[in-house]
């Protein structure tokens, strides 16, 4: 290969590689959109629990999303392992926020500053 085609070969190589890129950036960006609703669907749901004295985590729940995931992470012809990993990684900081919501419920209304706000 001369100087001339080496050079178009990689001027090439890096036209598909910004393109792949900016699909990374739009598919990491629906990611962050996607997580940003579901942390805000579960911070009701954290906030429900904590008012019905419900307990943080719910194992039978969670066996049932993990063959849920696992088995559209196959269908999907993704690592089921992984997709069985990032569930845990996320439902792990869930209930972490459901601890708190529940710390924050049992304290009652002076240490949230709800009492200062209906005076
Ligand atoms: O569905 C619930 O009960 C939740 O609290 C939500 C959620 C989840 O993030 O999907 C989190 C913790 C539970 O152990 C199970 C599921």
């Amino acid at each position: 290969m001369d100087q001339t085609a080496a050079d178009q070969d990689q001027a090439e190589g890096l036209a598909d590689l910004q393109s792949l890129r900016s699909s990374i950036d739009n598919i990491d960006a629906a990611l962050i959109h996607m997580l940003a609703e579901r942390f805000r669907c579960t911070k009701a749901v954290g906030e429900l629990k904590a008012r019905h004295a419900m307990p943080p985590a719910d194992p039978a729940r969670e066996a049932l999303q993990v063959a849920r995931l696992r088995r559209l992470a196959q269908e999907a012809r993704l690592d089921p392992d992984f997709a069985e990993k990032f569930l845990a990684f996320v439902i792990r900081e869930v209930i972490r926020h459901h601890e708190a919501a529940a710390i924050d419920a049992a304290s009652g209304p002076v240490a949230t500053g709800m009492a200062r706000r209906e005076a």
